[in-house]
């Protein structure tokens, strides 16, 4: 496979797009569609049960194997980007030169979309149709990965796709360490499938060797931690390093450092964060629209209000001992297969926790976060 945006790319792209493309290839398909339609009705007929499998035919769209419709373009006459932030039926979109594009979307790609409140959402990978004055059309949205969302009305609501890690940012003092907090966090990136990092900050108030228990207990669990003081520059260019070509969603509580972290590794960063925040939707939905920053080593640190302290997300007590990655392990050796972990007998993990093989401050925030208690 050849790298994404290189020329091998594109015409390989372009090779495997066209064969699906051809007119007279769609003309066919849709003859052969209506025509299965056709032999499908009267089946249904003379079975008596409706609707058997029907292939959607919506012109400039092609059905996949999966069952998912691919929308065709010409990727040729196209630019690769990405969504930097939407705002309202615009968005705008940065190509690879770093050149930013404010884009309508195709109307194609909002009659297929029937499950989502925003067709394109911040940080999607998209194919653009440039047009004058640095203005364009999102032709093609690439297949997500990494989303974090919300439930809105019933409706998944993307706030941010394609995102690489999430940096759990806590503050070693002031305010006070909150493991269980970070604890909370992790569910979201293990439930997102996005990696984790967990960023302790203001070490400079207190004795690092005080931290090592913490730390080691997370990097068993095969989590990065990175202790610093973004004040006395500590930790900043390991956490620069971790940031450049991705795309970090920073969250954790106010006043931990999150700000003059962004500063420390880009300065002047903090500004435009400022700026972007303000942005909303309108003020109709409680939730705020996220904006990816880009940096000027190369990746994006993605700044929303909304999930600067976003609490645990639609997670059901059910799910939450799969999430904690040192719990896992020991559920298989419980009596009850709905064990809770809580109060049952015969339970793996509380024998776990009992025989030293797991850490009872995070067995406790298990059980608190599984209670519902907000931290
Ligand atoms: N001692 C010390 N203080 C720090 C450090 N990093 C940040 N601070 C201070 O902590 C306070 C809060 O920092 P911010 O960067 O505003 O925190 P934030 O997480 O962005 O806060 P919100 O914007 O409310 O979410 C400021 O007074 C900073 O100067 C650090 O490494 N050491
Ligand atoms: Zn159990």
């Amino acid at each position: 496979m050849a790298k994404r945006g290189s020329k091998k790319f594109r015409t390989e792209f372009r090779k495997n797009r066209s064969t699906r493309v051809r007119d007279s290839d769609l003309t066919r398909q849709f003859a052969k569609d209506e025509l299965n339609h056709d032999k499908l009705a009267s089946a249904e007929r003379l079975s008596g049960k409706g609707d058997l499998t029907r292939k959607r035919t919506i012109h400039g769209a092609t059905e996949g194997d999966d069952g998912e419709l691919q929308i065709d373009f010409d990727p040729a006459e196209c630019l690769q980007g990405r969504v930097l932030r939407v705002r309202g039926l615009n968005s705008e979109v940065e190509v690879e030169s770093g050149q930013i594009y404010q884009c309508a979307t195709r109307r194609l790609l909002k009659t297929l979309s029937t499950d989502q409140r925003h067709v394109v959402a911040a940080g999607d990978r998209v194919w653009i149709r440039p047009a004058d004055n640095h203005e364009g059309i999102i032709e093609s949205i690439e297949a997500r990965y990494g989303i974090l969302c919300r439930a809105s009305k019933g409706r998944q609501h993307v706030i941010v796709a394609n995102v690489d890690q999430l940096l759990i940012v806590a503050s070693a003092a002031e305010p006070y360490l909150k493991p269980n907090l970070i604890d909370r966090y992790l569910i979201t990136a293990e439930k997102a499938g996005i990696t984790p990092i967990i960023c302790i900050n203001k070490v400079d108030l207190i004795e690092p060797a005080d931290l090592q228990p913490l730390v080691g207990v997370y990097g068993q669990m095969g989590y990065q931690v990175i202790l610093l003081s973004a004040t006395q520059g500590i930790g900043v260019e390991r956490l620069r390093a971790v940031v450049r070509n991705r795309a970090s969603v920073l969250s954790g509580q106010s006043g931990v450092g999150k700000s003059t972290i962004l500063n420390a590794i880009e300065p002047g960063l903090n500004l435009r964060v400022g700026h972007v925040s303000e942005t909303t939707d309108k003020g109709r939905h409680t939730t705020t629209t996220a904006s990816l920053v880009p940096l000027a080593a190369g990746g994006h640190v993605v700044d929303t209000p909304g999930i600067r302290q976003f609490q645990l997300w639609d997670v059901i007590p059910e799910e939450v001992a799969g999430f904690f990655r040192d719990v896992r392990p020991f559920i298989t050796g419980c009596r009850f297969p709905d064990c809770s972990h809580t109060h049952e007998e015969g339970c793996g993990v509380k024998g776990a926790v009992a025989d030293g093989f797991l850490d009872v401050r995070r067995y406790e925030s298990y059980c608190q976060i599984h209670a519902g208690d907000l931290v």
